[in-house]
């Protein structure tokens, strides 16, 4: 099985990016960031991107990864527990831990196009 079937194909990672945006909405070390975000929009971006990422028949056509969050003052810290979340998301749809591992090893590389700002231990 390759790794889109993996994550239940595009049904799968629809459900999964729900998921992860409420873990997200709920998670006080972070929300505040999505405080004016286009929820709706974003699911549907994400969904896009992801399912490319794990070898889908999807294009995300979205914002750069710089574009995106260039304005958001992102820290290490929010990036991950951003990553914590997404975890919590994989293990409550029961992803394989194998392709858990791939996905993040994707999203992983991409930190230093997300962070611009120090927090308080800098
Ligand atoms: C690997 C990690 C991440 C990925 C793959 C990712 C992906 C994305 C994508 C695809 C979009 C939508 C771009 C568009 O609309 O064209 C987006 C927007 C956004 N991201 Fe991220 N992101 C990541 C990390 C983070 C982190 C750590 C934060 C903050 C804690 C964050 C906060 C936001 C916010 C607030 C928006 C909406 C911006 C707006 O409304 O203008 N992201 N992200």
């Amino acid at each position: 099985q390759n790794y889109y079937d993996q994550f239940g194909g595009k049904a799968g990672i629809t459900a999964l990016i729900n998921t992860f945006v409420d873990n997200v909405a709920n998670d006080p070390h972070i929300n505040y960031y999505f405080a004016h975000t286009n929820i709706p929009h974003l699911k549907y971006e994400l969904v896009q991107q992801v399912c490319m990422a794990v070898g889908g028949p999807c294009k995300y056509t979205g914002q750069s990864m710089v574009e995106a969050h260039k304005h958001l003052q992102v820290t290490t810290a929010a990036f991950n527990y951003l990553a914590q979340d997404m975890i919590d998301a994989m293990d409550a749809h029961r992803i394989p831990i194998g392709a858990q591992n791939y996905l993040l090893s994707l999203l992983a590389p991409m930190e230093p196009e997300i962070v611009t700002a120090n927090g308080p231990l800098g």
